[in-house]
């Protein structure tokens, strides 16, 4: 495969931007505040131990459900915050006539279920079947915090555009769609933060040693980022745990601390996450500043975050929460588990090969 690798150095981030809302239907709802993610960077300063532990227990299922059972009290609410893909299916669809559709996916939590053991959070051969057939129609990316060849493994689909470690690993397929000649004719390599692949191996290897004694903690390298999981440790170690991460981060100031499903993610500071690989994508595939493009974008993480605000901000895209609880989203709708982002997949696929058998008038 040609390959056409561009390696772009990012600056790190200035400062955090403050959360922006944008006229782009439905509506958020109202009076939910939103949640800020824990920076530890020399932007900001980290939280105190107790701030990281309510954080780490509100990415808790026990905690999330307990959360939810708050909301169902007004279900109104939760059920205006996030219509569902599904029963708004024609409203979902209705806004891509004349436009191409192209499909963003996450992985983890959104085409397999999540499961204790990462390494074992497999992808059914029917979400693949279902993730290839969509893939034949639109132009299809996997967008995940992973490593790009570890999450290959899982989808084993050579067709897609896969961008790893959140976004600062883009590869595309051999054969790339091109929507004007001016798209990338050769294959798409994007890698905006190699610079920091040495500290990300030193910090990997100090968060290993660290934390070993702590019982159930798993450190996973994702190539440009590192993930400190807790969803095996037992909750009153939960704020040793935070401690550690923190001490090993304050030697590296170029480097930040959010947080995802019972897990920290270890970033650098630059300004580059999955919105802006959506955006990159998009103009690799020839749809730079253009209005004839519906990108669709289903993920269920707080990093996922980025790629939705970056659809409002657009004004134009559909951004699908994979949520069973109301949670404060920039997504405009909602799918309850990777089951129902299956169905829906297979329902666009089915759509659009109606519409193309229809006769135009
Ligand atoms: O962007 P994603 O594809 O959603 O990746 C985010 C993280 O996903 C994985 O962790 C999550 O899924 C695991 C398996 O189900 C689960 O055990 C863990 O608690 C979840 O946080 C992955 O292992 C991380 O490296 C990714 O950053």
């Amino acid at each position: 495969m040609t390959k056409q690798a561009v390696v772009v150095p990012v600056p790190p981030e200035a400062a955090v931007p403050a959360p922006q809302l944008f006229p782009y239907p439905p509506p958020r709802a109202a009076g939910v505040r939103r949640k800020q993610c824990l920076q530890m960077s020399g932007a900001g300063a980290p939280g105190r131990v107790g701030g990281w532990v309510e954080s780490m227990r509100a990415s808790s299922p026990t905690h999330a459900r307990a959360a939810a059972a708050l909301a169902d009290d007004d279900g109104r609410r939760a059920a205006w915050m996030h219509p569902s893909a599904l029963g708004k299916f024609e409203q979902v669809v209705a806004a891509s006539k004349g436009k191409q559709i192209v499909v963003f996916l996450d992985y983890d939590g959104t085409l397999s279920p999540i499961v204790d053991d990462p390494d074992a959070a497999y992808m059914s051969d029917t979400m693949r079947r279902a993730v290839r057939s969509v893939a034949k129609h639109f132009p299809t990316a996997i967008v995940s915090g992973r490593c790009r060849d570890k999450v290959f493994e899982f989808v084993k689909l050579a067709e897609l555009y896969y961008a790893g470690s959140h976004g600062m690993d883009i590869k595309g397929p051999a054969k790339a769609y091109r929507h004007t000649k001016a798209a990338k004719a050769k294959g798409v390599l994007f890698q905006p933060a190699s610079q920091f692949l040495p500290m990300i191996e030193q910090v990997h290897e100090s968060l290993v040693e660290k934390t070993k004694d702590i019982p159930g903690a798993k450190v996973e390298n994702n190539k440009f980022c590192v993930s400190v999981h807790f969803r095996r440790v037992d909750e009153k170690s939960w704020s040793a745990l935070a401690d550690m991460v923190k001490s090993v981060l304050k030697d590296y100031p170029k480097l930040k601390l959010t947080q995802g499903r019972m897990v920290f993610e270890v970033r650098p500071t630059i300004k580059w996450d999955k919105g802006k690989a959506l955006e990159f994508l998009l103009e690799s595939l020839g749809f730079a500043d253009c209005a004839d493009v519906l990108p669709f974008y289903i993920g269920d993480d707080r990093t996922d975050e980025d790629a939705f605000k970056v659809l409002r901000k657009r004004g134009n895209g559909v951004g699908i929460l994979v949520s069973k609880h109301p949670k404060d989203t920039s997504a405009s709708y909602s799918l309850q588990e990777p089951a129902e982002v299956m169905e829906f997949l297979l329902r666009l696929v089915e759509w659009e090969r109606l519409s193309k058998a229809r006769p135009k008038w």
